[in-house]
């Protein structure tokens, strides 16, 4: 019998009883601690209520009620990064405790859908095919349209009218935000001082180990509107996040080793002047989730949110005695 199926016939603790054996995930002292705390967080997690929903590939639990706690009493003061040309950064150094953050880590990864998306680009006449390196996965619609509120089965409504759009707005399937993320983005909204429902979009990204990365990029697409903020929470694996100046200035590179609870929040003309990355590095690392918090105007921001998080291929999820994500439904996107 797997040590899974074991842990179905003993009794369920109310909550986690086992300690984060460290504070970084990424940095196990006790291999049976780890295995152990992961077991009763599986078995925590097989009794949290389901939020279903058609555009979700499988029903998504909500948050375990010692981290809703958490994330209600969450108080951090800032450091604004201004020292630069054109940068805008508030850096929490943390947001979350050590405690909240390992929890937050384990549970999203085995929560949530994963994706890997591939598409193909045009270098001159050359067509190149790119695999994201790294899992993703994205909920919410731009600021045009409107989940109901109802529980369950919310559909879409146009802001304005509140009233469901006459043909279909999209090609895609927006996903609403889960519960367990929305409480999140509740907590993130308020300590950033934004207004409620600001962000719509939450993107979430996956990094295995220290050779999943992001290149250097700005987030500064039109369907975000001019000096967008973005708020981006790490979790889990300690990563480095290098800022540089696009060029005609020379600034950077800037380096935030971002630890687990660390966030930043790009504003103001950030996006517009600098490119921001989490290189490959070598050695072993752990996983690594980066949360981001986005608002978008307009429908092409939700086409293009969910054509590169989400794409055409197959459904990954947490497999917790592999110790990785599998590939649980479709196939590998052809491209
Ligand atoms: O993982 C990170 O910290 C950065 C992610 C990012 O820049 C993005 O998703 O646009
Ligand atoms: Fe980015």
């Amino acid at each position: 019998m797997s040590k899974r199926i074991q842990s179905f016939f003993q009794p369920i603790p109310k909550k986690p009883k086992v300690e984060p054996s460290s504070p970084d995930p990424s940095q196990p002292s006790n291999a049976l601690d780890i295995e152990q705390e992961q077991e009763e967080q599986h078995e925590e997690e097989q009794q949290l209520p389901l939020t279903h929903h058609p555009a979700y590939p499988f029903p998504i639990p909500n948050l375990p009620p010692h981290l809703s706690k958490a994330l209600s009493n969450i108080s951090s003061t800032p450091k604004p990064i201004t020292n630069h040309p054109h940068l805008d950064l508030l850096y929490f150094q943390p947001l979350l405790p050590p405690q909240t953050a390992h929890y937050l880590f384990h549970f999203l990864r085995s929560s949530l859908p994963f994706y890997k998306v591939q598409y193909t680009i045009h270098r001159g006449q050359t067509p190149t095919k790119i695999t994201t390196p790294r899992n993703t996965t994205v909920f919410g619609v731009d600021a045009t349209s409107t989940f109901t509120h109802d529980e369950g089965n919310k559909s879409l409504l146009c802001t304005k009218t509140n009233t469901p759009p006459p043909s279909p707005r999209y090609k895609c399937h927006p996903r609403p935000i889960p519960p367990c993320l929305e409480h999140l983005r509740q907590t993130i909204q308020s300590v950033t001082n934004t207004p409620p429902d600001y962000y719509n979009f939450i993107l979430v990204n996956y990094y295995a180990s220290n050779t999943d990365s992001i290149s250097y990029h700005s987030d500064d697409e039109r369907f975000l509107g001019p000096n967008p903020s973005i708020a981006s929470l790490s979790l889990g694996a300690k990563r480095d996040f290098l800022l540089k100046h696009k060029p005609g200035i020379q600034a950077g590179p800037l380096k935030f080793p971002l630890a687990s609870g660390d966030m930043v929040v790009m504003r103001g003309e950030t996006q517009a002047n600098w490119l921001h990355s989490v290189p490959k590095r070598a050695g072993d690392g752990g996983g690594r989730i980066n949360v981001t918090f986005r608002r978008a105007l307009v429908p092409g921001g939700t086409e293009n949110y969910y054509r590169y998080n989400v794409g055409d291929g197959g459904v990954w999820r947490w497999d917790g005695d592999r110790g990785s994500m599998v590939l649980v439904g479709g196939e590998e996107s052809s491209g």
